[in-house]
């Protein structure tokens, strides 16, 4: 039996107030079960990133309904919220901005595992597995992110949503700020994730390929707006939605969207 551990239902959200509120969500529905990676496309400014700030509590809906394995956000209590909250952890676009630059790897991942008594030295075996799950070595931990590449701080960025042991990950452009073969590197590292630790995950992308490459499922966002969501094959495959078709057709060479529609895309 398959278990829905994450849905959204007719969620919106506006940003601003009086002329210049703008309205980002609009009734946005998804559903995300366990185990299952779902791939988010759309253009620059098509409200991905909202919906995953959404998903991961940073952001308040002004209607819709956020259940997590079933429980609805709305009705429950702050420390209830927290808890369910931490099963959901999100990794940040830019490896370089999430990762403290004062504290150790592994201080870190202890933070991580245990917010309050979150030192390197109590928690040292369970900092070797994380960084062993994301393919670094234990020692690692006692160094600072600067001593790292881009690449293997987005491996830590990991590692640390990982301690927090989330049912569910939201990697909001994770391999946006890399170059190629460290993508590769990185994507590899959380396909291998999926199949050992069965994780489900959001996967946030504008990059078509890269989607295709990780989901099981793909999502198609234009204005704020799911326009499509269907099984990764079928999807690329045969697209029903004009702006999913016009996705796909972009990609081959490799010209952005907006020129060739001519028009700028909703924001
Ligand atoms: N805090 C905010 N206040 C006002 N407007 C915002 C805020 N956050 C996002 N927006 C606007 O909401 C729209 C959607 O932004 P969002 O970052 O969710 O899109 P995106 O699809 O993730 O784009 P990108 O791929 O460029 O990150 C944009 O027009 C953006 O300017």
């Amino acid at each position: 039996m398959t278990t829905r551990v994450l849905e959204l239902d007719g969620v919106d959200v506006s940003f601003g107030f009086g002329s210049r509120r703008k309205h980002v969500l609009h009734d946005v529905g998804l559903t995300l079960d366990e185990g299952r990676t779902l791939g988010l496309v759309g253009e620059s400014g098509s409200g991905k990133s909202t919906l995953a700030k959404v998903v991961v509590g940073l952001v308040r809906p002004a209607a819709g309904r956020i259940l997590i394995d079933g429980e609805d956000m709305a009705g429950a209590g702050r420390e209830r919220i927290a808890r369910l909250r931490r099963r959901i952890q999100l990794i940040p676009q830019d490896p370089y901005a999430s990762l403290n630059p004062r504290m150790t790897v592994g201080d870190a991942l202890a933070e991580a595992i245990d917010p309050l008594r979150g030192r390197a030295e109590a928690h040292r075996d369970t900092i070797a597995a994380l960084l062993a799950k994301v393919s670094m070595d234990a020692d690692a931990a006692d160094r600072y992110p600067h001593a790292f590449s881009g690449g293997q701080r987005q491996r830590i960025a990991i590692a640390r949503a990982l301690a927090v042991g989330p049912e569910v990950i939201v990697a909001d452009e994770v391999t946006s700020a890399l170059d190629c073969s460290v993508q590769a590197e990185v994507l590899g590292v959380l396909r291998d994730l999926r199949a050992s630790m069965r994780l489900t995950m959001l996967f946030i992308s504008h990059d078509l390929a890269v989607v295709r490459h990780v989901s099981d499922e793909v999502a198609v966002m234009s204005g704020g707006r799911i326009v499509e969501h269907e099984q990764r094959d079928r999807i690329f495959a045969s697209p029903q939605h004009d702006y999913t078709k016009l996705l796909l057709a972009s990609v081959p060479d490799g010209k952005p969207l907006r020129e060739r529609r001519g028009t700028a895309v909703s924001k």
